[in-house]
């Protein structure tokens, strides 16, 4: 069976839209033929649990960050693939979509999987899809190396939160993506069918990537944090943080509301995304997912049913320069865990703006 799965990388900075776009393409009876790895970010999966078909078809790569500690273990994935699936899905399996995290240089990636003569034997790149957000997109760009090197090697540029812009930061947007990318058109992510989005197979495959395959050295050198709690600092263009907030008891939505809000007016400008499952005290049978990027919190959504038998309040902050201690102190305060020398939560909960959606 040579050379004869797709393999497309699905990339995009935090928060771009990935996980949504996955979960259509799950959804796309058109790829019944295919299996998604998902790569986690950080000490916590939280991403894997977003992904609404947590079942056969979808494999998570999780602990750390596939740019860099674990393309050793997305070769070994993809190579043992066949036993993570049913056999029925092993069988037809034509297509593997591999989602990056947000912050992952798609190009060591691609360089692991040409490298590998074993890899290179069973799988054909059939292309990079890159998603870029309008919201955040162009500042993103600028701010970081990675997410331009996303662009870069796109074969695909996809735009997503179309629906939160005007027709003026649109073109701007176009107009700097085609200074990165020239010669590509991006399209809406709305625009057709998931299938047909990350189907690059009549495009000219690796004409993008090669130039900056060829640039960039093979073994770079790395500072590895194999921890990956905080300071993902290893060869990125600056170092990210990432807190996990945990409580195993529910909240009530007012504190919830207050706590994002209360983080979102004091640390802000440090935070790229926010995520996370929580269990809210009045509705404790169906999980919400809280969803931020930057400082925008997108519309909070009930999933029909808990993925895993964890309960509580899961919160995972990634950002740059941000006050861990500040933050786990309001974070204890609002959860009713306040030590002596931490914020009490009723002057903390002193703040009129309220975030619609929260209560039950
Ligand atoms: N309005 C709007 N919201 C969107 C769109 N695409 C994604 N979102 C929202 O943006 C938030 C982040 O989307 P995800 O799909 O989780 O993004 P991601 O790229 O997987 O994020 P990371 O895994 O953190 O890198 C979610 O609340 C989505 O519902 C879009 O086209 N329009």
């Amino acid at each position: 069976m040579a050379n004869t799965i797709a393999l497309t990388l699905v990339t995009g900075f935090l928060g771009a839209g990935k996980t949504t776009l996955i979960n259509r393409l799950l959804r796309d009876p058109a790829l019944s033929d295919t299996a998604v790895i998902v790569n986690e970010f950080g000490a916590v999966g939280i991403d894997h649990l977003l992904v609404e078909e947590a079942s056969d078809g979808v494999v998570e790569l999780s602990d750390g960050c596939l740019c860099c500690t674990v393309r050793g273990a997305l070769v070994d994935t993809l190579l043992g693939l066949d036993e993570r699936l049913s056999n029925d899905r092993a069988a037809k399996l034509r297509r593997v979509v591999i989602e990056t995290t947000g912050l992952a240089d798609p190009v060591p990636v691609l360089q692991a999987l040409a490298a590998h003569p074993a890899l290179a034997a069973r799988f054909r790149l059939d292309g990079v899809v890159t998603l870029v957000d309008c919201m955040y997109g162009r500042a993103t760009l600028e701010a970081h190396e990675e997410a331009r090197h996303q662009v870069a090697v796109a074969d695909r540029l996809l735009l997503t939160k179309t629906d939160l812009v005007d027709a003026d930061a649109l073109r701007g947007l176009k107009a700097y993506l085609a200074e990165l990318a020239p010669g590509l058109e991006p399209l809406s992510v709305d625009e057709m069918d998931a299938a047909a989005l990350i189907d690059c197979s009549a495009l000219e495959i690796g004409s993008r990537a090669a130039p900056v395959l060829r640039e960039a050295s093979p073994y770079h050198d790395h500072h590895h944090d194999h921890d990956h709690d905080h300071d993902h600092e290893h060869g990125h263009s600056a170092a990210f943080d990432t807190i996990l907030l945990t409580n195993d008891r529910p909240i009530v939505g007012s504190a919830l509301e207050n706590f994002l809000d209360l983080l979102r007016s004091q640390c802000g400008p440090h935070i790229l995304r926010l995520k996370g499952i929580v269990e809210l005290s009045g509705r404790p049978e169906r999980p919400l997912v809280v969803q931020g990027v930057r400082q925008i919190l997108h519309e909070p959504r009930y999933l029909a049913e808990w993925p895993d038998e964890t309960r509580g309040v899961r919160l995972v902050i990634i950002g740059t320069g941000l006050d861990e201690r500040y933050v786990r102190g309001v974070f204890a305060a609002f959860v009713g865990e306040a030590a002596v020398d931490t914020p009490d939560r009723t002057a903390l909960q002193d703040n009129p703006l309220a975030i619609a959606g929260f209560r039950p």
